[in-house]
């Protein structure tokens, strides 16, 4: 306005009209700039800035969304990051069904769900355009060299070297371990029952179930560290890190926020995660002296592992010396040496690797057991004709026994393909992948096989009632044994589950010594069938169980 006045004051003066006018206009111009500046402070920058970028988030989630199906608007930056915090299996199951191929994008991160049969496998065997990623922050609990995250060659090479820790041998000599910790935990569960029916007096066995998952979780936690590091770890360490590792699970959402904020989820994740780091890398430090000594024998997989370093080094020592060594005497893996904290990164991935999908499947197999009372039945009848005088007898079972146990094993594959407890895989994209004609999948994109549409496939699970129903028959007088191509519960491709053979036999082996000793009794709720994802599944009630001791009939 001032501006617009001082013009007119020109007029006053004696300069020609043409003058005037080109005075005026600059004079106006100048004022339309000031009046510009004049308004400009840091918050409308800001404010401008922040448009853009949400311009940009949008049109780049636009860009790499193509024709896949997905929301067609993102919440600007975050995305359906506040979903993904308390995750629901019914939208995963509904994302999972929409479409082959569908998409979301949570903060920076571009992620592709790749639902059916075959989409989920061309992308695990797509080695030279993906590498397994777990999930973001995992590379920071795991730590980033860590073996998990090798790609090609190199992940070859070290898994190679991992292979002798889990032949039909070494899973022979984890054995008695693993029966021994069964044994202690199965009579703290009807310890813990026999209190509980005391305290509610008057309740049966049937009413007086104890929310159980957390105490399956510790069992399967302690199965886990005494096949992995035998007595190294004591048993209140071992409960230590069971109850550690809840925080390690919950810091384990598919998209975390990018940085590590104290106090957060991530955080106490990251705690937990670096004390078990240090507690392996102690049990490797014991487990390299003890093994020296004479006569020692390999108890777990930490001890055949190390036993396994030494005789490699004696080999080069050998080959060093000039000696010509037989080709039966050079190990089946000449190792290098690891350091303590190497072993301890690997032993951990191990832990990593079972502890929630161990727990998610022996959830399942205790509700669905003690629910189907026939299929209990014929485990029963089963093992007691394998194991003779031996049924029911702690340490008793050998390799042999189970590899007999054909409907133990129906009931455990069938546990596991009805109620996968590993339903997505995140890999990350290395360089543009053309998964269909249609659709490239960006460079630095997360690209998830999931695994349920394939297990739950009519087409390959069809018999028995269909797919979405528990009938372990199908394996012993179905076809489910043929559908190699849908049984997807392991992975497939250049990573798929190392301890795949080990995570089904000891599975088999708990449901074989639990029926055989105790009966279980499961309260039904209106949840019972309801799936909870914590990392993996579990039923939505925690599992109320109480446990008797059996009498045998
Ligand atoms: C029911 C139990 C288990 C299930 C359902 C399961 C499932 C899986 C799946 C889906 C993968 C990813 C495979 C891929 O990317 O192709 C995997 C990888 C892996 N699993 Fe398991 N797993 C189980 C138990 C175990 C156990 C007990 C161990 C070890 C003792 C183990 C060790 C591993 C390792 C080390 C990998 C990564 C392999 C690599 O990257 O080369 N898993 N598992």
């Amino acid at each position: 306005m001032a501006s617009i006045m001082e013009a007119f004051n020109a007029s006053t003066t004696n300069l020609p009209s043409a003058t005037l006018d080109r005075l005026v206009g600059a004079k106006a111009q100048t004022g339309f700039l000031s009046n510009i500046t004049n308004g400009v402070n840091i918050w409308s920058v800001l404010f401008t800035l922040l448009a853009a970028a949400v311009v940009y988030d949008q049109i780049a989630y636009w860009r790499n969304k193509g024709v896949l199906s997905g929301p067609a608007w993102k919440m600007p930056f975050i995305g359906p990051f506040l979903q993904s915090v308390d995750p629901k299996f019914e939208a995963y199951h509904k994302q999972w069904m929409s479409a082959p191929l569908s998409c979301v994008s949570v903060f920076h991160i571009f992620v592709i769900m790749g639902s059916t049969r075959d989409v989920a496998r061309q992308i695990f065997n797509a080695p030279a355009y993906v590498k397994p990623c777990v999930v973001e922050v995992a590379s920071k609990l795991l730590r980033p060299e860590n073996w998990v995250f090798l790609d090609g060659k190199a992940h070859v090479e070290y898994r190679k070297g991992l292979n002798g820790l889990f032949t039909r041998q070494a899973l022979t000599g984890y054995l008695p371990g693993q029966q021994e910790v069964y044994e202690q935990y199965f009579e703290s569960f009807f310890q813990s029952s026999e209190k509980a029916r005391k305290e509610k007096s008057g309740a049966g066995p049937d009413k007086g179930g104890e929310k159980s998952v957390y105490i399956l979780r510790e069992l399967m936690c302690a199965l886990s560290c005494r096949t992995f590091v035998g007595h190294y770890m004591s048993h209140s360490q071992v409960k230590e890190i069971a109850d550690d590792y809840y925080n390690i699970t919950a810091a384990m959402e598919l998209v975390n926020f990018p940085i590590i904020i104290p106090f957060t989820k991530t955080w106490y994740g990251k705690k937990a995660a670096d004390k078990v780091l240090e507690a392996f890398a102690s049990c490797a430090a014991k487990a390299k002296i003890r093994m020296k000594s004479s006569g020692a024998k390999a108890e777990c997989i930490l001890d055949r592992w190390i036993l396994q370093m030494m005789e490699s080094e004696q080999y080069r020592q050998r080959i060093e010396r000039g000696e010509s060594v037989p080709s039966e005497e050079k190990p089946a893996q000449v190792l290098r040496g690891f350091t303590d904290f190497e072993i301890s990164m690997t032993l951990f991935t191990f832990l990593f690797a079972s502890q929630d999908a161990t727990s998610s499947a022996c959830s399942w197999l205790l509700q669905l057991l003690a629910d189907r009372p026939d299929a209990l039945e014929k485990v029963r009848a089963e093992g007691n004709q394998i194991m003779g005088d031996r049924y029911g007898k702690y340490g008793a079972v050998q390799i042999d026994d189970l590899d007999n146990m054909a409907y133990t094993r129906a009931v455990v594959k069938e546990t596991l393909r009805y109620r996968p407890p590993v339903t997505m895989v995140p890999y990350k994209v290395k360089k543009p992948f053309p998964i269909t004609p249609e659709y490239t999948a960006p460079k630095g994109s997360m690209i998830i096989p999931s695994l349920w549409r394939s297990l739950h496939d009519n087409e390959a699970y069809g018999s028995h009632g269909g797919a979405d129903e528990w009938a372990p028959e199908r394996w012993i007088e179905g076809d489910a044994e043929e559908q190699g191509k849908n049984w997807l519960v392991f992975g497939t491709g250049p990573h798929y589950c190392l301890g795949q053979t080990y995570a089904v036999m000891n599975l088999m082996l708990m449901i074989h010594l639990l029926s055989a000793n105790f009966d279980m009794h499961h309260t039904v709720t209106d949840r019972s069938e309801e799936i909870r994802v914590f990392a993996t599944l579990f039923p939505m009630d925690d599992l109320l169980l109480s446990f008797t001791r059996r009498v045998a009939a």
